[in-house]
Order: structure tokens, then sequence, then C-alpha cells
């Protein structure tokens, strides 16, 4: 087995040694891709593995009230909420996922775009402040997030906001608490194996434009290393996991990489947060980055994060969570009329 030790980089050095961490974190992302991010100012582990136990350990019933409406018809929320375990598919999972919520005030926003759906959040008995202090660590890594692209942008010698103005609008974001649940007993014949392991994730790359991922304290995180080769990531103490996404990578015209990573069954509960980050609906992400250096390089094309999003979801339906989300024809025509191609 490879041993290949990921970058690190001390955020809290962000005001100190901004130019050499701004490299650090470039030179990560054109090679591996995959790195740790450490001193990320205000995010409390501890407290948040303790959502992730109080939120999974809640009865179903209470679950099944804000579940995702393709699982429980009398729900209303088709985006947002809790997704369960699905027996058979590759996929071994069940999570709740959340996103900032935009104002009803704001009317930019129509009431119908579901990328914009309110999250149902389970109820409280008032003894754990779990919505409180989720959404507050949401703000935290959504900040983290900024000033990791005000630094790569330094690198790259463009303006330090060059990447942010993308986040700064209703960003479409997702925080994800995961539990991978064990099977009671031998893992049945259809479970996905590669290189004789057992999957709970299989091998993909994130869509979105960068991910910070908590893994607590577990293993079973693997990543394409430089080489080719499948290496385990170590779970490091208060340290987040980054990798990006295949939207930055392809905004980069592929000089940073969207690393492929895949999880494994390590045959007891496993517990994870990704903060999946992810534009604004309105968000032009047909800029290509890198036109500035390459002569005849990328024309700009404009394109909505929503379309991007919207054609993935269709096409691509890389996960189950996303299968099961209504056809996006009417939110295609509607926002982009009729007789729209897809990209
Ligand atoms: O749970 C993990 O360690 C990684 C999960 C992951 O890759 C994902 O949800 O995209
Ligand atoms: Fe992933």
């Amino acid at each position: 087995m490879s041993t290949f030790q990921l970058p690190i980089i001390d955020l809290s050095k962000s005001k100190t040694n901004r130019d050499e961490l701004s490299k650090q974190i470039i030179e990560a992302l054109e090679s591996v891709g995959f790195l740790y991010i450490d001193n990320v100012e205000g995010i409390d582990f501890e407290k948040m593995f303790q959502c992730c136990k109080w939120f999974f350990n809640q009865p179903i019933d209470k679950k099944r009230k804000i579940m995702r409406n393709f699982w429980n018809p009398d729900s209303k929320n088709i985006y947002r909420g809790y997704f369960p375990v699905v027996e058979g598919e590759p996929s071994r999972k069940e999570g709740f996922e959340f996103g900032r919520d935009v104002s009803l005030e704001n009317k930019s926003i129509d009431p119908e775009n579901w990328f914009y759906e309110r999250t149902p959040w389970p109820e409280e008995d008032g003894t754990f402040p779990f919505k409180e202090f989720m959404q507050a660590q949401y703000e935290v890594v959504h900040s983290a997030a900024m000033e990791i692209l005000r630094l790569t942008a330094k690198a790259l010698g463009v303006e330090e906001t060059a990447f942010i103005h993308l986040f700064k609008e209703n960003p479409c974001s997702t925080f994800r608490m995961m539990h991978y649940p064990p099977w009671d007993g031998p893992p049945p014949p259809n479970a996905r194996i590669e290189d004789g392991k057992i999957l709970t994730t299989p091998d993909h790359s994130d869509s979105n434009f960068l991910t910070l991922l908590c893994l607590f304290n577990y293993e079973g995180l693997e990543v394409v290393g430089p080489d080719g080769n499948w290496i385990p990531v170590a779970p490091r103490e208060n340290s987040f996991v980054m990798n990006i996404g295949d939207l930055f990578s392809r905004m980069m015209n592929g000089r940073f990489k969207a690393t492929r990573h895949r999880v494994l069954d390590i045959g007891i509960d496993r517990y994870s947060v990704p903060f999946f980050l992810e534009p604004a609906y309105e968000s032009d992400i047909g800029v290509n980055y890198m036109s500035q250096y390459i002569k005849g390089g990328p024309e700009h094309i404009p394109e909505k994060y929503g379309h991007y999003m919207v054609n993935m979801v269709k096409y691509v339906r890389k996960y189950f969570e996303y299968k099961v989300l209504p056809d996006f024809e009417n939110v295609k025509e509607k926002y982009y009329g009729k007789g729209q191609k897809d990209i």
C-alpha cells in the first residue's frame, strides 16, 4: 500500500504568512488535489460529532417527518432534509442536508426554485441546540472556504476576490451530515467491491466547486494519489480534508485537480460531514479563469450555476440522493425558456 502524506495548510497563518500559505495551497491543488486544512477558527469538531450522534439516534418517526418527499409522500421537501439508507444502492448511508435559508423577503428568488428550498429541521426538546449550532458552523466553514479562495486567487496573481464573488449572494452550498451504518452480519452479495474492498461510497469526483470534509476520527476515505494508486487518508485531529470538485477544475481548465475518491466499509458506524461549497444559482460559471494565461484559450460562454446543476443531475446522476430528484424540465423551462439547448 502506498503511503502518502497529504499537504497540510495551517489556516491560522493566513494573516502572517499569506504569501507562503497561498503558494502551498495552489501547489496542493495542482498536484494531489486533496489537502488538510488545520486551525479553522470557530469550528468545534467535538460538538459537531455530538450533533451527528444526536441526529442519527433520533427515532425513525422523527426522521420521517423531515425525509425527502421521494421517500415520504407526506413531506413537502424535495431537496433538503433527511435521506435514508437505500438497501442495494452502491452508496450506503443515511444523511441530513441543509443549506442557508434565504430570506422570504428576497424577491429575486422564486419560491418555487427548490435549490433554495428552506431546510426542514428535526424537532428539538430544548436540551440540545442542534439547529442553532449547525447553522453557526455552516457560516464558520463558509468563511473558511472564502479565505482559502482568497489565498488561492492571490497565488495565481489575480484579484483576491476573483472566485469569492460567485458565493456572495445566496450560495447554494450544502452541509451534509452522514452516517454509514455497518451491515448486520456479512455484507450482502450485491455490496460494491473494488480491489477486494467493500465500498460504502463508490469511486467519484465531487461535482461542486470545493469540499471541506470533517472526518472526525474515522479511516475509510481513499483518494487517487499522484501515481494513480489508491491511498488512504488518515484522519487528522482538528483538521478538515479539502478537495476541489469538477466545477472549479473546469473553470481552471484542469490546472487544479478534481481528484477521485471513495469510502470503504470499516465495519463500524462511521460519521462524516462534508461542506459542499456551491455558487449561487445565478452565478456565471462559464468563466474560464485560465483564459488570461492561455493564448487562444477557452472562450467565455456564460452559464448559470443552476443550469450546470440541472444538467449534472439530469444526465450524470452520480448519486442516488440526486437520482430521486424530480424531473428538472420544468425548472429548466421556467428559468431558461422553452427550447433551451442542453449544454
Ligand atoms: O465520508 C467521506 O469520507 C467522504 C464522502 C464523500 O466523498 C462525498 O460525500 O462526496
Ligand atoms: Fe466526495
